[in-house]
Order: structure tokens, then C-alpha cells, then sequence
């Protein structure tokens, strides 16, 4: 997997206006966003409150749906979902290649489940991973294909805390190594400071709060100078925190 060595100046994604309704309920509400290349952004949001909704939107995926506004979204786009996807009836190295041709694929293939640190796996059965190998697997299947954006909708949120503190530190790593624009969808507010360096909150169909994270990674998550942006995450969500 090559690095996106160009840097471009233009934004990755620009929503203006964006509107979708399910049976007459608006969902999102003239969102209006934009994302710069290579920046790592986190949303969050109650549940129901449409994050699921943007993602696919940006996502190409919700042709169905009734809505309004513009929408501009690199070419290459690969997503991860809370499951990985994988087909059962295809072994790893196979599911990692799905829909890629040329000569090299393999071999690209391979790079990738090493760079999740799935080598030696290529030949393994989906059922013979764990949760976490496989998104591991689904992230190398995505990187594999060099996106501009990379789209995560809860991936970690099925995994223990373990193992989600891991593939927070191997997400980071990979972005660091590729720069695609990511937007991850958590309902994790920790989940969201610790990994983005903006996180917004989708609130009544819009962008409630648009906050730049200013520390420097990796960042843990007892580091006190992360609390100011939990406080203000959690108080745009609506919890109040328990100071006793
Ligand atoms: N295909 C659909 N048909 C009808 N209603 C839908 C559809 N997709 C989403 N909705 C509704 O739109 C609202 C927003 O859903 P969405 O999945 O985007 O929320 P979310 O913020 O991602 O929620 P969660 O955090 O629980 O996953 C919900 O009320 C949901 O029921």
C-alpha cells in the first residue's frame, strides 16, 4: 500500500445543506460540513440522531432515501461497519481481495493483513477469528484499496476494552501511515478524544459542536487535559457529569 504522498489542499468532503427524512421525520437537517484531506474527524451523538444517516450519505449508500442539499465525496471511499462483513465461505487473503484485480493485488493483499498484523492468517476461515482479528481483517480489506476516505461506522464498538484500545492505537498508526480523510462514527465519547482531532455532534439534524482536539498523540485516556474536551463533548450531548 503506497502512502497518499500528494497533499491536496481541497477538502475530501463538503456537505451543504444536507437534508434526508425517513416517513416524513427529518433526520438531518441542512448539514453543513466540510472535511479537509487527511484529517481524522470523529462524530458523535445521541443514538438515533442520524450519524448512521450521514455516514451513508457521504457513503453513496442511501439512494432511497428522500433528501436535499450537496454532497461532494472523494472517489475512492471504503467503509468498516460494527461487523466486519467478512464472507464465511472465503478464506481471509480472498475476503481482503474482493472486487480487486491486477497483477499485484495479491501481494497488496498480503502488505495489508501484515500491516493489521494478521500475516501467517491469509489462509484462515472468517470463524477461526476473533472479533478483533476480524475488523482487523475488514480494516486491511479497506485499506487495501488506498482510500482518500475512510468511513467507520462503530467499528470498535462490538469489541472488548480491551482489544478496542489496541485497534485504537493500530487505527491511528494506519492513519498515520496512509493520511486518508477518516470519519468515525462512536457513541464513545473517550473512544472520539483519545483518537480524532476534531470531533463534532450531531444535535436536531445539525452540527451542534465542531471541536478541534489540540493535544498531541498518542494520547491516553487519563491524561487531565483531555477532560476540558469531555466535559464540553458530554454537555453538548446533554450529561451532565457526576463530580463527587
Ligand atoms: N432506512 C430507514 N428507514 C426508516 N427510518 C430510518 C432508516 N434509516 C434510519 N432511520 C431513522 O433515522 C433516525 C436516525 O438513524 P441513524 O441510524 O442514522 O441514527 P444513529 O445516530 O446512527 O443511531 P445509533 O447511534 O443508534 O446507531 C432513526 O430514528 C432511524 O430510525
Amino acid at each position: 500500500m503506497a502512502p497518499h504522498t500528494e497533499q491536496l489542499t481541497r477538502p475530501a468532503v463538503r456537505l451543504e445543506g444536507l437534508t434526508r427524512s425517513f416517513e416524513g421525520r427529518t433526520v438531518l437537517d441542512g448539514v453543513d460540513l466540510e472535511i479537509p484531506a487527511g484529517q481524522f474527524v470523529a462524530l458523535l451523538g445521541h443514538s438515533g440522531s442520524g450519524k448512521s444517516t450521514l455516514l451513508r450519505a457521504v457513503a453513496g449508500l442511501d439512494h432511497e432515501v428522500t433528501g436535499s442539499g450537496r454532497l461532494t465525496a472523494p472517489e475512492r471511499v471504503s467503509v468498516v461497519f460494527q461487523d466486519s462483513r467478512l464472507l464465511p465461505w472465503r478464506r481471509i487473503l480472498p475476503n481482503v481481495l474482493l472486487g480487486l484485480d491486477g497483477k499485484d493485488a495479491e501481494e497488496r493483499g498480503r502488505a495489508a493483513l501484515a500491516e493489521v498484523g494478521l500475516a501467517g492468517r491469509e489462509r484462515a476461515w472468517p470463524s477461526e477469528l476473533s472479533g478483533g482479528e476480524a475488523q482487523r481483517a475488514a480494516l486491511a480489506r479497506s485499506l487495501v484499496r488506498e482510500p482518500e476516505l475512510l468511513l467507520a461506522d462503530e467499528p470498535f464498538g462490538a469489541l472488548d476494552a480491551l482489544t478496542r484500545i489496541r485497534m485504537h492505537a493500530l487505527l491511528r498508526e494506519l492513519w498515520k501511515r496512509h493520511r486518508p480523510s477518516v470519519l468515525l462514527v462512536t457513541h464513545d465519547v473517550d473512544e472520539a478524544i483519545v483518537l480524532a482531532d476534531r470531533v463534532l455532534v450531531l444535535d436536531h439534524g445539525r452540527i451542534g459542536l465542531d471541536l478541534t482536539v489540540d493535544r498531541p498523540h498518542p494520547r491516553s485516556y487519563r491524561d487531565p487535559l483531555l477532560s476540558e474536551y469531555r466535559t464540553e463533548l458530554l454537555g453538548a450531548l446533554g450529561v451532565v457529569e457526576d463530580t463527587d
